[in-house]
C-alpha cells in the first residue's frame, strides 16, 4: 500500500488547524509529525499540546517522527496524545529493542529511523519487530533540504534486506521528496512518502493531488 504522508514542519503554523483540514480533504493518508529536541537534531520544534490540538481535527494516521535523544521517555505520552505511528532513530537510543516493545505496549504502529549516513546493518536483527522503516534522504533537522541521491540505493538494498527475511515491512523515505523524484524512490521500493515543503508551498490541495496521482 503506497500513502502520502505531508510533514507539518513546513506547514503555516499560524493556520495549522486549517492546513490540516486541506491535506485531510485532499486525500493525504497520514500526517507527518516531526518532533525535534535540539539535541537529537539542531532545531526545535512542537510536541504534546500541539498533537493533542490537532488530534481531534483529523481521523487521518499520525504519523509521528521522533528526532530526540532516548525517546524511551516520552512514548507513553506520544501514545497518549494520539500519536498511531511512533518512529524512533536507531542512533537515539541506548535500547533500541526495548523501545520498539514500549511502543508496542501501545497497540500502535512502531518504526525505526536510519540517518542518510546509518547503514542499514542497524536494522537489520529489530526487522521483524517494526511495521516501518523511515530512511532519512536529508540530515534530519529541517524541511526544505535537497534529497541526497546515494539514498536511491540505500532504498534499494532495505527492499532486499526486507524481501530476504520474507517480511512486508514498509519503508517509508523522508525528506528533499518532490513530484520529480517520488517515482524515483517508489521504483526503489519506499511505499510511505513523507513530503514537507513540496506539499505546503502553493497550492495545497492541489500539490497532494498531484502527488497521489503519481503513487497510483
Ligand atoms: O524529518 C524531517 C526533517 O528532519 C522531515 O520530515 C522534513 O520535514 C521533510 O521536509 P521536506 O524535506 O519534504 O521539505
Ligand atoms: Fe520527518
Amino acid at each position: 500500500m503506497k500513502c502520502l504522508s505531508p510533514s507539518i514542519l513546513s506547514a503555516d503554523f499560524a493556520n495549522l488547524g486549517e492546513q490540516i483540514r486541506v491535506i485531510d480533504e485532499a486525500g493525504a493518508d497520514y500526517v507527518h509529525i516531526d518532533v525535534m529536541d535540539g539535541c537529537f537534531v539542531p532545531n526545535i520544534s512542537f510536541a504534546f499540546p500541539v498533537l493533542k490540538a490537532i488530534r481531534p481535527l483529523t481521523e487521518r494516521i499520525f504519523d509521528v517522527h521522533l528526532m530526540i535523544e532516548e525517546p524511551i521517555r516520552y512514548i507513553d505520552e506520544f501514545a497518549a496524545a494520539g500519536a498511531d505511528i511512533i518512529t524512533v532513530h536507531a542512533e537515539a537510543c541506548k535500547h533500541l529493542d526495548r523501545t520498539i516493545e514500549v511502543i508496542k505496549e501501545h497497540d500502535i504502529l512502531a518504526g525505526v529511523a536510519l540517518n542518510p549516513a546509518t547503514p542499514l546493518e542497524a536494522v537489520e536483527y529489530i526487522l521483524p519487530k517494526v511495521d516501518m522503516v523511515l530512511l532519512m534522504t536529508v540530515n534530519p533537522g529541517f524541511g526544505g533540504q535537497s534529497y541526497i541521491s546515494y539514498c536511491t540505493e540505500k532504498v534499494r538494498k532495505l527492499k532486499e534486506m526486507i524481501e530476504r527475511q520474507g517480511l512486508k515491512t514498509d519503508i517509508q523515505v523522508d525528506g528533499g521528496i518532490n513530484l520529480d523524484n517520488v517515482e524515483m524512490v517508489m521504483d526503489a521500493g519506499a511505499n510511505i512518502i513523507v513530503a514537507g515543503s513540496a506539499v505546503f508551498k502553493g497550492d495545497v490541495a492541489q500539490n497532494v493531488q498531484d502527488f497521489l496521482t503519481l503513487m497510483k
